[in-house]
């Protein structure tokens, strides 16, 4: 796990070798101990150099040794033992140094990085900081702002800037490790003391107290409930403020708080269910391990309104040749000048040239002939989007793979209006389409797998987390989302308001409540939807009530905001008022709140007193119950493919780990427990009805997640 030779003479090198990223387990732990006494005990070695196996320093702690008993050396004292050597270490950075494996570095005496390396203290994206002496050594060394950016973020340098901050001390574009041990060499014998980190003061601002008091603001507002971002600053604060030891001390207490929190559980659930996702399957059998993508060189897009503009940009990001067609002569003209602006303001970020010469604009279909793939973005109406498939299939060169942006309608209506409808697939974006992370991978009965492996690729190159999910009304996300607004909607009925509900969401983690994410997305979006499903109309002639469709409760209360022409922030009002139509600033609105009196009144409905956890239980079991049946029916292959579309595609509190895996952090049976209760509370809600498969979960002892899979047999597959 950590190898060790003697390089040109003098010189130790020892060679973490963990992969595929070198993690510091225990046994790389041990190593490096054994190989560091090895190397101090060698009288011909004057210096010593540490590096990675295969191009990689070290990706940090193992992550899957958390949560189980610690074996071997803590990283904490294999590090202090680096920088207690009496001969100069040096670190050789080379792919990545990241969290303990920075750390690692920080306890070496020289860094020298490869110009590609990044490195990072990326712990609180773990729910952690990084306790083995990072928040100790970094302020010591590249002082306390820039420390707390690194730290609080997360976020990753590149030696250039890992230069200018001073964290490394030369930067290479040669091989690291031969440049490594040049410096080992030149070093050799050198004093020591003015090396070693932990010996540093720690340069204190002059308005320390305001510096401090100002970061945790910041990041108190930005955590919205994260725990390991405030650790992070109080853990930088004692490096400010107190000798190393006694920081050192801090820090540990600080990471036990963190390590026992349900938060770190919740966000390493995260970071391997985001790698899970991409290892995807399919009820039939299709695999991501025995399904080939077919090769895309040229992509096309229809329909150049805001999400088609948006895949455009992300296309032509990842540079492959697109063609963007839009048959609106105005509409082009719009799209062609918005599309580069993004382009422009995105490259401009990241410091790279714009790919406009990537685009073809045309106003006609024939113009995509030669695409490989085609991704339709046209506007969200079945008979338009059917006629669009139809002349796909008409002009596109056989073996083209046909994809729909749909974000609810049938995929596989839409395959049928071609020749071959398994080359069809569902890529679902989310808007805006170049920023969002999230992609919905949608396969119907026929579609192959050569279709999703196709477009899962596809999706990876454009930086997206795709996930492959199965054809249904509104996918995996919008069926949830459907009964979690419908909750809301019949909280207002019954007393509530848009602030006392959007106060509880927010409050759990949100970064907007269910009517503020309403208003900015437009009310006029799920009206068009709900009409198109005929939801959205009162049938008076029936003499039914307006608040019962297809025999169930429904609440009519969206359909009449929007028939009033409040579609939200575009309009200036909707479930709060703005300053005016597209502003910003949501505020209380005397009209909607005697709205809704008077319409409680009309329906001889009472208001009653309503708290947060009615609001949380309702808005969110309702989901996770729907969540429950997505799997049952194999819609989603596991809990982790829905917890990563609603933390990448719906704002779902990343600490809270997702939907389903909060469903299993409360526990199954209170779950299945309050979901009885609201059931016979509103028996014309047939969806909190709870689902078997969560029923089948309690009945076998309410397995951890991990193991939901066992029970989730699928004898009511659909696909
Ligand atoms: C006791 C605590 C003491 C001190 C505090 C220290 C804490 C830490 O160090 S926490 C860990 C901090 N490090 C990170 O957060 C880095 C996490 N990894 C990444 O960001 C990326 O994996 C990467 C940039 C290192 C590589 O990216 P990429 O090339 O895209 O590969 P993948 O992400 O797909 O990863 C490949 C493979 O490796 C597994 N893996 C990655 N990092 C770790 C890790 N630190 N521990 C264990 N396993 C890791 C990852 O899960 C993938 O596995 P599969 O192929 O099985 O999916």
């Amino acid at each position: 796990m950590a190898q060790y030779s003697r390089v040109s003479g003098t010189v130790g090198l020892i060679t973490l070798q963990n992969p595929p990223v070198n993690a510091l387990c225990a046994a790389v732990r041990q190593g490096i101990v054994e190989m560091l006494k090895k190397a101090l005990s060698d009288s011909k070695v004057k210096s010593v150099v540490i590096c990675g196996q295969n191009g990689i320093f070290c990706g940090g702690a193992d992550i899957k040794e958390f949560g189980m008993n610690m074996s071997g050396p803590p990283l904490v004292q294999v590090i202090h033992a680096i920088e207690d050597a009496n001969k100069p270490m040096v670190a050789a950075i080379e792919g990545v140094a990241l969290g303990g494996g920075l750390e690692l570095a920080l306890g070496c005496h020289y860094r020298i990085a490869h110009s590609k390396a990044r490195l990072g203290l990326p712990e609180v994206i773990l729910g952690l900081l990084p306790a083995a002496g990072g928040t100790q050594r970094l302020p010591r060394l590249i002082g306390v702002p820039a420390a707390l950016d690194l730290i609080t973020t997360g976020r990753h340098v590149i030696a250039a800037e890992a230069l200018q901050l001073g964290i490394v001390d030369q930067v290479t574009d040669h091989k690291t490790v031969d440049a490594a041990v040049k410096l080992a060499q030149s070093v050799a014998g050198k004093p020591l003391d003015a090396r070693r980190i932990s010996t540093y003061p720690c340069a204190r601002p002059s308005d320390l107290d305001a510096l401090f008091e100002g970061e945790m603001q910041k990041v108190r507002q930005r955590a919205r409930g994260a725990i390991a971002p405030v650790a992070c600053v109080q853990a930088v604060q004692a490096a400010a403020t107190l000798p190393y030891t006694q920081g050192i001390e801090r820090e540990k207490e600080l990471m036990v708080t963190l390590f026992t929190s349900g938060q770190a559980r919740a966000l390493q659930y995260l970071f391997f269910s985001q790698r899970a996702v991409s290892k995807w399957s399919t009820p039939s059998g299709a695999r991501w391990d025995t399904s080939k993508p077919g090769p895309i060189h040229k992509v096309a897009v229809i329909g150049l309104g805001t999400m088609g503009r948006g895949i455009t940009v992300a296309l032509a990001q990842t540079g492959l040749s697109v063609v963007a067609v839009e048959t609106q002569e105005k509409q082009l003209m719009g799209a062609k000048k918005a599309v580069s602006n993004m382009l422009e303001q995105g490259a401009k970020r990241r410091g790279v040239a714009p790919t406009l010469d990537k685009i073809s604009y045309s106003p006609n279909i024939q113009a995509i002939a030669d695409a490989d793939l085609v991704i339709e973005a046209v506007f969200e109406d079945m008979a338009l989007k059917k006629q669009v498939f139809q002349q796909l299939a008409a002009v596109c060169k056989p073996g083209t793979f046909l994809c729909t942006n749909t974000s609810s309608l049938d995929v596989d209506q839409l395959a049928s209006q071609t020749r071959s409808p398994e080359l069809v697939v569902g890529m679902h974006f989310f808007a805006p389409a170049h920023v969002m992370k999230l992609l919905e991978v949608v396969y119907g009965p026929r579609t192959s797998p050569q279709a999703v492996a196709t477009a899962m690729e596809l999706g990876k190159k454009m930086g997206k987390v795709s996930v492959a999910v199965g054809n249904c009304q509104g996918f995996v996300g919008n069926r949830m989302l459907k009964l979690y607004l419908e909750q809301a909607f019949f909280l207002l009925e019954e007393g509530a308001t848009p602030e006392l509900v959007d106060r509880a969401l927010e409050e759990f983690g949100f970064a907007m409540g269910v009517f503020r994410m309403s208003d900015l997305s437009g009310l006029d979006v799920g009206w068009k939807v709900r009409k198109g499903l005929m939801l959205g109309e009162t049938d008076v002639s029936s003499g039914q009530s307006a608040r019962i469709r297809q025999g169930c409760r429904y609440s009519p209360l969206g359909d009449l905001l929007c028939e009033q022409g409040r579609f939200g922030q575009k309009t200036g009002q909707g479930w709060y008022q703005y300053d005016k139509p597209g502003g910003r600033v949501a505020s209380s609105d005397p009209w909607l709140h005697s709205f809704l009196e008077s319409y409680r009144a009309k329906h001889g409905l009472v208001a009653r007193h309503i708290d947060h956890q009615e609001v949380l239980e309702r808005c969110l079991y309702a989901m996770i119950n729907e969540g429950f049946r997505i799997l049952e029916e194999g819609i989603a292959a596991g809990p982790e493919d829905i917890d990563v579309i609603y933390v990448f595609g719906y704002s779902w509190p990343r600490h809270r780990g997702g939907p389903m895996f909060y469903a299993d952090m409360v526990g199954l049976a209170k779950v299945l427990e309050r979901l009885e209760h609201y059931q016979q509370a509103h028996p014309d809600v047939p969806y909190l009805q709870p689902c078997s498969l969560l029923r089948r979960l309690v009945a076998s002892g309410s397995p951890p997640i991990q193991r939901w899979r066992e029970v989730i047999k699928k004898p009511h597959s659909q696909l």
